[in-house]
Formats: structure tokens, C-alpha cells, sequence
């Protein structure tokens, strides 16, 4: 099927650098963080994953769209990036599962993207500059014009975006086979695969809403004397700005219930235990990120999608009103904190851990996958 005529269309950064390329997806005018993903694979998922909320995702793979968009590889609901830019997209989509194309997904969806652009000049910039602010629009090609929209749009830092992608209704995603265990999970803009993830290893998920308090969370499995464990997603917006989520899960730590964060839910958890956060200046995103697990020195090859990190010392313990915290894991490439880790100060014993990146990642790598057989050995009270 070729590719729809599409409109000349203009991107914008909050520095003034200008890109000129054509409309793909919807025409219109969008604004957001600009950041760059290197995933060579994976586009359904990166277009449906909640935590781009507002960002504008430059691919840096030049050729994107090749299996055109399925029913099954959705992370969630919707597309949520807020603009989306390539190079080159394909003109057929060569997959037995494609059931359209992925330009027309991104119409349907109302996505205004822009193809044609020297995505690794426009992602050299990223890097040299750091994320920003970026404009698309087929609307006013006016760079000028673009560029006074571009600096009165919304920054990422400071930015509270949990409630706006989170479910309203708390849902259960039963086990598969025997039922292990019983889990709540805050979605903070969870991705399909996680609860299925569990599930598949014999928990029954309970998804609640990002406004869920501390009587929300022990009324899941309550016939059974409340939950087995509490999860934290990930999600999408600046970790400094949640407030409501640091305290719920300090509250749930004095409660000794076991808990398992990925990505926000790591941010979150650094601020439970008093560590602060910080905006890495372009971030990580894609699926080759090396990452060394600093208890068995084994690196993993990991997927990622963050703009923030948390600030703990490497190599030094901790202490924390909860117990003894430290970082789990490290990224090999700039030494960001991958993970963290909370044991009992007298047993020694682990209460919670969580990692920055995506043990679940549909489009893999899965060298993380054990990370969910840990959760269970927490809870199983194992470890
Ligand atoms: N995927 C995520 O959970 C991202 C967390 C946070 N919004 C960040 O950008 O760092």
C-alpha cells in the first residue's frame, strides 16, 4: 500500500536548529521533549508505551515501519508519544501479522510526525545538547513562528504525569496455572507485559490506579491477609515531582510487604529511601543498553526508556529508616544507578528491589527475565 501524499512539514528544537521534512502520520502541529530512541526493532512497542507521554521519539534506526503495526504487540491502550520523526519510512509493510500500515496508525491515532529528516544530524545534536524541547508542524512552516509555540510549551522537568495515563479502575490480571502469589500493582503507566510477565509465573496482578492509597493496596488478597508483594511501574514524567507515591510506598516498607519497582518504579523507590533524582542529559533509550548486576558481576544486555536517574554512592551501603540500601546494578556506558536494593538491617534479609530498565521488554533483549523469578523467591521469602 504506498504511503499517503503528505504535506511539507517543519520540527523545530527550543535552540532554534530547524529540520525540513514531510508530514507522516497525522498533519498538525505537536509539541514535547525531543529524545532520541536506538532501537532497531520494537516501534509498536515504543509508539504504546505510557512513559513517552509527551516526548517526541527520533528513531535512529533509518529505516522505520518495515512490519507494519499488529494487534498484538501494543504496550497498552493507544500510541502516547507525542510526535514521532524518522528518516525513511517503509511504503509496504511486509509482515503476516500487519493488519495496517504504520502511517496509518499514526493518522488514526492523530500522531503528527515528520519523516524525511537527517535523524543522525538531528540526534548528534541531542547528545551534544541534551533533551529539549522540540515543534513539529505542517500547519505554519514559519521556523519563527514554530519556535515562540516550541519555548511557551511544556518542559519535562517537574512535570507530574502518572495520573494522566494511569487506569481509572483497578482490573486483575489472573495467574496463569496454579496461583502463587497475590500482587498490587500501581500503574503509573504500566506496559501490557508486565502483568503478564507475573501472571505467567503463577501471580494473580492486581492493577490499580495511580491514586490508589495505603487501604487500596492492603485490601488486594485481603481474604488471604492482604497482598504478597507491591509493584511500581514505569511511567512516564520527572520522579521529583510525585509526592503522593514516595509516601504510600515508605508506608508500605514500614509495613514490611515486599516490593518490586521497574523504572519509575526504581526512581520512586531511590526517593523512599532518601536518595534524590536527577535529569540525565539525553538519557536511555533502546534495547542494547549494558548493564553489570554488581552482586554476581554478570552484564545484561537491558531495554530502556529514561530521562532521569537516582543519585546513590556505588559501592557503600546506606542506611535507611527502612533498612540498608544499596545500588543493585550499574549502566556500563556512563555509570548511572540501574538498580537498587533494600535489605533488613538485622536479618540481612531482602525486603525490596528494583531496577531502571525493562526486565519485561516485549521487544527483548530478556536477559532480565530473572529478575521477575526474584520477585517471586522475595516473596516466597527465599532470599
Ligand atoms: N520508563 C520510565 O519509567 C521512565 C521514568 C521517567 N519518566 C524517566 O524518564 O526517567
Amino acid at each position: 500500500m504506498p504511503l499517503h501524499a503528505h504535506k511539507e512539514a517543519i520540527l523545530v528544537l527550543e535552540d532554534g536548529r530547524t529540520f525540513r521534512g514531510e508530514s507522516f502520520g497525522a498533519e498538525g502541529e505537536t509539541f514535547g521533549e525531543a529524545v532520541f530512541s536506538t532501537g532497531m526493532t520494537g516501534y509498536q512497542e515504543t509508539l504504546t508505551d505510557p512513559s513517552y507521554h509527551q516526548q517526541v521519539v527520533v528513531m535512529t534506526a533509518p529505516h522505520v515501519g518495515n512490519t507494519g503495526v499488529n494487534d498484538e504487540d501494543p504496550e497498552s491502550r493507544r500510541i502516547w508519544v507525542a510526535g514521532y520523526v524518522v528518516r525513511d519510512p517503509a511504503r509496504v509493510s511486509s509482515n503476516w501479522r500487519a493488519k495496517r500500515t504504520l502511517d496509518d496508525d499514526l493518522r488514526d491515532q492523530s500522531v503528527v510526525g515528520i519523516s524525511g529528516i537527517d535523524t543522525r544530524a538531528l540526534t548528534r545534536h541531542l547528545r551534544e545538547r541534551g533533551a529539549m524541547r522540540v515543534g513539529i508542524s505542517t500547519i505554519d512552516t514559519d521556523p519563527e513562528v514554530l519556535l515562540k509555540k516550541v519555548l511557551a510549551s511544556a518542559e519535562m522537568s517537574g512535570a507530574n504525569l502518572s495520573d494522566a495515563v494511569s487506569t481509572a479502575e483497578a482490573y486483575v490480571v489472573p495467574a496463569k496455572g496454579e496461583k502463587r502469589f497475590t500482587v498490587a500493582a500501581l500503574d503509573l503507566g504500566i506496559k501490557e507485559m508486565t502483568p503478564e510477565r507475573m501472571a505467567e509465573r503463577g501471580i494473580e496482578v492486581h492493577v490499580l490506579p495511580a491514586t490508589a492509597t495505603l487501604e487500596d493496596v492492603k485490601a488486594v488478597g485481603a481474604d488471604s491477609g492482604g497482598p504478597d508483594g507491591l509493584f511500581y511501574s514505569n511511567g512516564p514524567g520527572d520522579p521529583a515531582a510525585t509526592t503522593g507515591q514516595v509516601e504510600l510506598l515508605q508506608a508500605a516498607l514500614a509495613e514490611n510487604i515486599p516490593y518490586f519497582g521497574i523504572c519509575f518504579g526504581n526512581q520512586l523507590f531511590g526517593r523512599a529511601l532518601g536518595f534524590g533524582t536527577y535529569k540525565l542529559k539525553y538519557g536511555h533509550r533502546g534495547i542494547n543498553q549494558p548493564v553489570m548486576d554488581l552482586t554476581t558481576r554478570k552484564v545484561e544486555v537491558t531495554a530502556h526508556n529514561h530521562g532521569f536517574a537516582v543519585d546513590a554512592p556505588i559501592d557503600e551501603e546506606t542506611k535507611t529508616p527502612y533498612g540498608v540500601a544499596t545500588v543493585s546494578h550499574v549502566n556500563l556506558n556512563d555509570d548511572c544507578v540501574e538498580g537498587l536494593e533494600l535489605k533488613d538491617a538485622e536479618t540481612g534479609k531482602l525486603k525490596g528491589f528494583s531496577v531502571q530498565y525493562h526486565p519485561e521488554a516485549a521487544a527483548g533483549p530478556h536477559d532480565a527475565a530473572y529478575l521477575f523469578d526474584r520477585f517471586i523467591s522475595l516473596m516466597a521469602k527465599e532470599v
